[in-house]
């Protein structure tokens, strides 16, 4: 089962994507549905609500008066407070109830506009956000949906910026067209991401990934890297001991394959075992061919370099998961061998080149693997001086 959150601010057009995701097949829960239900009347959460602020939010049919409670809750942060903390638990559980459910080869579509404020973004496989810009969400609340201009700007200013849903989205929807655009955007998204990400995670497959292509450093790597840890983090629980952005993604200014490499630091490799399933599920089936580093010289003991691999099942966005073990070479070399990249200009523009140069001689990934190692031969000789030099010694 894949499980996408769908988030943005109000009027941003988060119920025109679901809609058209429902109608492609994806199972929708809605938490502002499921925030009505949990209030009915003869609901515990009804009753609380109305302990917390009085009878006066209640209509004459006993129902809650939902512009009266508004009237207290969007510019008066305490109150809200309150409010969030009545409902959200009580949505939770039911979108946790509603979604055990779906199939298991379903997509399960959560729409929770407080997705981000409320931290939710790394329980799901991919972050859906919607936006537009506030004027115009305004001017189409108002308009087409006769509400009070006042009370729209006092929810806009009691939800998350802009940036900070940037942070969080995987998927970046632009709802300033027309709708018409707006469905075209969704059905390739679910046509080209997300069927074939659910593909994978249930099969324990992944994209087909072509071959080695350099492109220039993109500013959004490192934003990419922290969703990633952030989601693996989750999944994995205690055995991670730590989650690191590695390979040359993580150096800033360096070209490179447009891949997120990630190291997740285990105890042992019973633990990477133990996790391999976990990882799948969480969208990083494993990897069975590379099960070891190539040995340095400096430990050329091949038993010391291995390791497990996983990569990401997700055909928007190319990860591999390296799951070494605490103090092994491996490990420590995958720290290593990028701080000396973000520490030494020369070796950066050196290796860059040797990688670019090897990306036109060959086509796909392990034979420009290979052809990358002579270069590495004499670069560990200089990656082991600088740390030396500078007192480096690996995080933990
Ligand atoms: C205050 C209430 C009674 C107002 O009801 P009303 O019918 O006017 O609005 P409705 O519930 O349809 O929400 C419309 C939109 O307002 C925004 N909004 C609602 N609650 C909140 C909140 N607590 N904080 C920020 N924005 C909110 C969302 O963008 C939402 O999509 C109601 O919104 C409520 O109970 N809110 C608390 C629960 C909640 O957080 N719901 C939203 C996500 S679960
Ligand atoms: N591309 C568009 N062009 C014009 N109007 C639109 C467009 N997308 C949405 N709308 C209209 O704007 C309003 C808000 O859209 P929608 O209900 O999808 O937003 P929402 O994010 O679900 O809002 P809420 O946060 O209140 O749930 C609706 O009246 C909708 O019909």
């Amino acid at each position: 089962m894949l499980q996408i959150g769908l988030t943005g601010g109000i009027g941003a057009g988060k119920s025109t994507v679901a809609r058209r995701l429902a109608e492609l097949g994806a199972t929708v829960v809605d938490s502002d549905k499921i925030a009505r239900e949990v209030v009915e009347p003869g609901t515990d959460g009804l009753a609380e609500i109305v302990a917390a602020f009085g009878g006066e939010v209640l209509a004459e049919d006993g129902s809650l008066n939902r512009p009266a409670l508004a009237a207290k809750v969007f510019g008066h942060d305490e109150n809200r407070a309150r409010l969030n903390s009545i409902v959200h638990p009580r949505v939770r559980d039911r979108a946790v109830e509603l979604t055990s459910k779906a199939p298991a080869d379903g997509i399960v579509v959560q729409d929770i506009p407080l997705l981000v404020e409320n931290g939710m973004a790394p329980a799901f496989h991919l972050v859906v956000v919607v936006d537009a810009d506030v004027e115009l969400r305004v001017r189409r609340l108002t308009t087409s949906r006769g509400m009070d201009e006042k009370d729209v700007r006092a929810r806009i200013a009691a939800q998350a910026s802009a940036e900070q849903r940037r942070e969080a989205a995987d998927v970046w929807l632009d709802n300033s067209g027309t709708e018409d655009e707006t469905r075209a955007a969704v059905d390739e998204l679910w046509h080209e991401r997300l069927l074939p990400f659910e593909r994978n995670v249930r099969e324990g497959t992944y994209p087909e990934r072509g071959g080695p292509k350099i492109v220039e450093y993109d500013e959004e790597w490192p934003r990419d890297a922290r969703q990633l840890i952030a989601r693996l983090k989750l999944a994995a629980g205690d055995k991670a001991l730590r989650l690191d952005h590695i390979g040359s993604t993580s150096v800033p200014g360096l070209a490179a394959k447009d891949v997120i490499d990630l190291q997740l630091t285990v105890a042992g490799l019973d633990d990477a075992d133990a996790l391999a399933e976990t990882l799948g599920r969480a969208g990083f089936p494993v990897l069975p061919a590379f099960t070891r580093d190539t040995p340095k010289a400096t430990d050329p003991d091949p038993e010391h370099w291995r390791k497990r691999t996983h990569s990401s099942a997700d055909p928007g966005r190319w990860a591999n998961l390296h799951l070494r073990a605490v103090g092994s070479p491996g490990w420590r070399y995958a720290l290593l061998f990028p701080a000396w990249l973000r520490a030494d200009d020369a070796a950066r523009a050196d290796y860059e080149a040797m990688k670019r140069e090897m990306a036109t001689r060959f086509a796909d990934i392990p034979s420009y693997g290979d052809g990358k190692e002579p270069w590495f031969a004499q670069a560990d000789a200089r990656a082991e001086a600088w740390a030396a030099a500078t007192g480096w010694t690996p995080p933990l």
